[in-house]
């Protein structure tokens, strides 16, 4: 049988904690128009004046959790990928980001190189945005016809409601939940609002109130970023047995003036101080891997809120990482994507 291959896609990190190093990675990010989506001379004004400061307070921040092998991102990304191995016997299991090293480019390139001819390419994000999922795929294909390659792609969609994505989810939390606390907060990283309203196909649902996202279905659901958040939620909540009043959602890793989905994280911690809470877990399951917004925003920046604001405790569960019931999961979601394309190609 023809290999085929499994290709890992995350995000990506600089290449280093040196301000020149940071400005490279975040110039590419920002430039990218499916994360900021301005006009090109627009984009281009507004991330030249985001670059005047925010290298060097992004490396300030990515150097307090700098790991001795890297970017805490890129090396769960090679643990995950190499423990994915095993279980992936059609062929290889490849690892690219979107921006930065190893680029999507090298990797399609080299499995072509290898007469590998159909791969599952695997956006590692459990929700759909354009910023994430859509600029991952959308590159790859660029890629694929730019070079003339042979190399078939079925894509893993976003499995914010899995069952084998939320089990994971709550394998990972369990141990947490178990040691007692007063509140568990679901903190998703944010997108400015103008990125759901644009992707929502009836024209006039998102936003519209509090409670539009509980009643997404259909294609709304399928582009609704913050829908998928909740739904993610519930259907944590219901599995790990929480009562409504025990848990809440809230949107992190706001950037620049615009309005971004709320609640907002920040926001959220000082109020849950305020109502009393002393023993806060925060899970970040829009992560899969820990990252500069889980280990340095939440576990650093947002411990010191939470204590300065009156709390007591704030614990950080760890991302799925490489947990065994998540590179499991990962694995079923990603034949189940290989079997639908082969079952559609016949
Ligand atoms: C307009 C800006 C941004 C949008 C939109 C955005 C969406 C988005 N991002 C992730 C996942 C990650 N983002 C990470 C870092 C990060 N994100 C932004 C900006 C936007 N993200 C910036 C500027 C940065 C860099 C760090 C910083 O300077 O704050 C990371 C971690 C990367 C790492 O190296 O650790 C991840 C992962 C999602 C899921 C998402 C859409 C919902
Ligand atoms: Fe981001
Ligand atoms: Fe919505």
């Amino acid at each position: 049988m023809a290999e085929q291959a499994l290709l890992l896609v995350n995000l990506g990190s600089p290449a280093s904690t040196e301000v020149a190093d940071v400005r490279r990675y975040l110039n590419q990010f920002l430039m990218d128009p499916y994360v900021i989506d301005l006009p090109w001379p627009l984009r281009r004004l507004l991330v030249t004046l985001i670059l005047a400061r925010r290298p060097a307070e992004s490396a300030h921040a990515y150097a307090s959790i700098w790991w001795p092998e890297g970017s805490p991102l890129s090396v769960l990304s090679r643990r995950l990928q190499e423990a994915l191995q095993p279980l992936w016997v059609d062929g290889p299991v490849e690892l690219a980001m979107r921006y930065g090293d190893p680029s999507l480019e090298n990797v399609l390139l080299d499995l072509a190189r290898r007469g590998i001819g159909q791969a599952v390419l695997a956006p590692l994000y459990p929700h759909f945005a354009d910023s994430t999922t859509t600029t991952a795929i959308q590159q790859a294909r660029q890629i694929v016809s730019r070079h003339g390659l042979a190399l078939q792609l079925s894509i893993l969609e976003p499995f914010y409601e899995q069952p084998p994505y939320l089990d994971a989810l709550v394998a990972s939390a369990q141990p947490y939940l178990q040691q007692g606390f007063d509140h568990l907060l679901l903190s998703y990283h944010g997108l400015p609002e103008r990125h759901l309203r644009k992707r929502d196909p009836s024209g006039g649902h998102c936003l519209q109130d509090t409670d539009c996202c509980a009643r997404a279905e259909g294609e709304v659901l399928a582009q609704c970023y913050r829908a998928q958040c909740y739904r993610t939620s519930t259907g944590f909540a219901r599995r790990a047995g929480l009562r409504p009043e025990q848990w809440s959602v809230a949107f992190q890793s706001r950037l620049g003036r615009a309005k971004w989905i709320e609640p907002y994280t920040d926001a959220r911690l000082d109020e849950l101080a305020r109502q009393g809470v002393k023993k806060l877990l925060v899970m970040c399951p829009s992560f899969v891997a820990d990252c500069i917004e889980t280990l340095e925003e939440i576990g650093i920046r947002g411990r010191e809120q939470f204590l300065a604001a009156g709390g007591e405790e704030l614990i950080l569960v760890p991302c799925l990482n490489t947990q065994e019931s998540w590179v499991q999961a990962l694995a079923i979601l990603c034949r189940q994507t290989s079997r639908e394309f082969a079952r559609q190609a016949t």
